[in-house]
């Protein structure tokens, strides 16, 4: 038996990684430096994986940026917009994933149903990829001398799935295919004796209609390099029509055994012989140890099925998922430091189950948490506001007296050095809590002003005295505990610290009313109130797995209900309760998607359901694929919906007009995450589109998601051109009249 991993961290323990980025790209490091210092980062990852005792480690997992842009870099698939004299350079690389002054980034998305986002590739016409280098091959020659490696990459199925563009999934495939066996051929070449080719997308229901294809593609791997073993690797499901699918010609499969019924395909169809098989046993999305005595049973049935010489144990996914390691986290509650396990506590446990056969590291495998099968908690039920939309908004509409697509903003401002120096100085106690919250107080104040100037028809307060949406109303709601350093990366550079729910979620009172007031008292104008919703929250914590989801997301939502309240009680009449993670958490297989959308739907309904029909209730959601699911969305009956609209955003609205929505949509018309200022015409452009689908009275104007990762200037200056943009077309709606 083996042991094996997927992929590492990115961050580094002290986020080294996200400030070689950062200070690179704001040019306090030349070029030179950069590429040494992410080389010598990049060997520091596979020493710690050698050295916690791992005998296959990957090489290629580490990137710049993200994973799917690496592929479509290496493939040439460079669009037009991000070319440069040197197409093959940095500056072509970070214009995809982040804008440049004259283009547009790549869009981002959500990799299956993660909070990490992945860049997406583009296809355009006529377009020819080239293998411009060998990523993994230059990953896998680094690395080699220092650990027994495997070269990773993503495999043509879901490279094409996951990207925008091409015509067909055969025309893609066909002109990928040489570039991959290229590819291939020089790992062989260099030594490589097994690729982990990860094929994610093989868990999509809907496969069978692709099988021809894949077939196609893989039969010819093996015609082409028939001495190389490919390890077709899976993840966060188990692999559809798994009968059919392991009859490729490869040599192995890695298969995912802490998700989906892959245990029972196992005990069903048995698993191929003589291939081998990697299993991942080791839960790569969660921070909880392994059971470890389901653990050693369901080693031991692999043990009958495959030989250990072709056994792998493995993490399920990539470790990208959970943060470095749970060393040094002393400041959690009692109790729990014990049960948690990162990544580097799961290798050790990967490596424990591999020695399985020698009696201390069974004993130390049973003395892992042995976290019992879900309890039934309190269950959600199905709450409604009183009043039809329609009748909510007619009272809304005399309360709020707003213009024509009014202005506004998502909730977060610019998180800027000083904010974030002046919570760390809080929380050092170099300042004091009244020293903070008069900090917090005058930066609402300076932006309250600054909305106002630029237009904005409803206000927000910032959020400057929130460390990350969902962290911090964890922190003041009682169940959650915090890591010091348990860091997540997200996208690109970004990250998140997820946090712990480890026992009952409970409101110990009023969290954000305080500063709502505060900021509403300085404008005449409505400040909306500001909430991370239930599924939000569960999803982005890590959280117990000892209660069933639904009861969790449910105790979440009796809690903000009454954050609801209290803000309705001070007289705030607009809140927004975010769900951007509502998407997300829809299980990956169509089979298993009712049951959340109707939980997820009773907990965010449950946030509020009781409140004055004149309450406006806002919601939002970014970086997701939501059109399949408007009727789910339709059913949250939110007032408002903010999306994103800046790419595509006719056509998305069609879709929502095809589907009969009849709630107003806030038009997120520019890309927050690209430091690019948008112009007038751009925005103006896009709201014309939606305006060709469903009348101005439907509509609101917005940024496609809060502004906290923006400059002051960036943020200033893209609300202004967004205003300008919104003006100028009421004046147009106004002279049509
Ligand atoms: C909307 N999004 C979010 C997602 N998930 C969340 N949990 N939260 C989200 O908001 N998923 C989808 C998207 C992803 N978008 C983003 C956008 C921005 C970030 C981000 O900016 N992350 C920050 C870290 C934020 C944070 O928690 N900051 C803390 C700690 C700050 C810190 O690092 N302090 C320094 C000292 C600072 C100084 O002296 O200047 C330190 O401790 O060393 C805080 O503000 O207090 C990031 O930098 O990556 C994430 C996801
Ligand atoms: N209100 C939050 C939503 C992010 S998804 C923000 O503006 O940052
Ligand atoms: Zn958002």
């Amino acid at each position: 038996m083996y042991s094996s991993n997927q992929g590492y961290p990115r961050m580094g323990q002290d986020r080294e990684w996200k400030r070689t980025l950062e200070q690179f790209w704001k040019k306090e490091m030349s070029e030179e430096e950069f590429s040494a210092r992410m080389k010598k980062l990049k060997s520091i990852h596979v020493k710690k994986q050698a050295d916690a005792g791992i005998h296959i480690v990957p090489a290629g997992d580490f990137t710049y940026y993200d994973q799917m842009l690496d592929t479509a870099f290496m493939f040439n698939l460079i669009p037009e917009r991000h070319k440069s004299d040197h197409p093959l350079s940095l500056g072509s690389y970070f214009s995809m994933a982040r804008g440049s002054d004259d283009a547009h980034a790549c869009a981002m998305k959500k990799w299956f149903d993660t909070n990490y986002h992945y860049v997406v590739p583009e296809w355009e016409e006529d377009y020819e990829p080239r293998l411009n280098f060998n990523k993994p091959l230059e990953d896998y020659l680094e690395a080699k001398e220092a650990a027994e490696c495997k070269p990773v990459i993503i495999g043509p199925y879901t490279f094409i799935i996951l990207s925008k563009g091409c015509h067909s999934l055969k025309e893609a495939a066909d002109k990928l295919l040489p570039l991959y066996i290229q590819c291939f051929r020089e790992l062989k070449e260099h030594g490589a004796e097994l690729v982990q080719v990860d094929e994610p997308a093989f868990v999509y229901e809907g496969l069978e209609e692709d099988l021809h294809v894949i077939f196609s593609i893989y039969e010819a791997f093996a015609e082409a390099v028939p001495d190389l073993k490919l390890l077709i690797q899976t993840y966060f499901e188990a692999p559809e029509a798994y009968e059919k699918l392991t009859a490729l010609p490869v040599s192995g499969w890695g298969l995912d055994f802490t998700k989906g019924n892959t245990i029972e395909l196992l005990k069903t169809h048995g698993f191929p012989k003589d291939k081998i098989l990697a299993a991942g046993i080791v839960d790569g999305r969660n921070i909880w140890r392994t059971n470890g005595a389901a653990a050693l049973d369901l080693l031991y049935f692999l043990i009958h099925e495959v030989q250990p010489a072709d056994l792998h144990i493995q993490p399920s996914c990539s470790l990208i998922h959970v943060p470095e390691t749970a060393e040094g986290e002393d400041g959690l509650p009692e109790g729990l430091l014990e049960n948690l396990a990162f990544a580097q506590e799961k290798l050790e446990e990967v490596v424990t189950l591999v020695n399985a056969e020698n009696a201390d590291a069974r004993e130390k495998i049973l003395q892992w948490s042995t976290s019992s099968q879900p309890e039934a908690g309190p269950s959600s039920k199905s709450l409604r506001r009183a009043q039809s939309f329609s009748e909510r908004t007619r009272l809304q509409q005399r309360v709020f007296r707003l213009p024509e697509l009014p202005l506004t903003t998502i909730g977060s401002l610019p998180q800027t050095k000083e904010v974030r120096r002046n919570r760390k100085s809080f929380k050092d106690g170099t300042i004091t809590k009244d020293q903070y919250e008069r900090f917090i107080q005058e930066e609402t104040k300076r932006w309250i002003n600054i909305q106002e100037e630029l237009g904005m028809d409803v206000l927000v307060h910032g959020e400057f005295e929130r460390n990350d949406m969902v962290e911090y109303f964890g922190e003041n709601l009682d169940g959650f505990a915090f890591t010091r350093k348990g860091w997540v990366q997200s996208y690109g550079s970004r990250g998140v610290k997820p946090p712990v729910i480890y026992d009952d979620v409970q409101w110990r009172g009023p969290i954000t009313r305080d500063l709502t007031l505060y900021a509403q008292s300085l404008t005449e104008k409505p400040v909306k109130g500001m909430l991370t919703g239930p599924v939000t929250i569960l999803n982005w914590s890590f959280a117990r797995e000892d209660r069933f989801s639904e009861s969790i997301a449910w105790s979440i939502a009796q809690a903000l209900r009454k954050e609801v309240h209290a803000l309705e009680e001070a007289g705030i009449r607009m809140i927004q309760i975010d769900e951007p993670a509502f998407r997300e958490g829809l299980p990956l297989k169509a089979s298993k998607q009712e049951s959340y959308s109707r939980w997820a739907v009773n907990a965010f309904r449950a946030s509020h359901y009781d409140v004055k029909a004149e309450t406006q209730i806002h919601t939002h959601m970014c970086y997701s694929e939501f059109s399949e699911m408007l009727p789910v969305i339709s059913e949250m009956d939110a007032d408002v919906l903010s999306i994103e609209a800046s790419k595509g955003g006719g056509e998305l609205i069609r879709t929502f007009k095809d589907f009969q929505y009849d709630k107003s949509i806030g038009l997120g018309v520019y890309d927050i995450h690209s430091p690019r200022i948008p112009s007038v015409k751009e925005m103006e452009a896009v709201i014309r589109h939606c305006l060709e689908v469903l009348p101005a009275e439907r509509f609101w104007i917005n940024p496609d998601c809060g502004l906290k990762t923006r400059s002051e200037a960036e943020a200033v200056k893209s609300m202004e051109n967004m205003a300008k943009a919104a003006r100028i077309v009421r004046e147009s709606l106004k002279q049509t009249v």
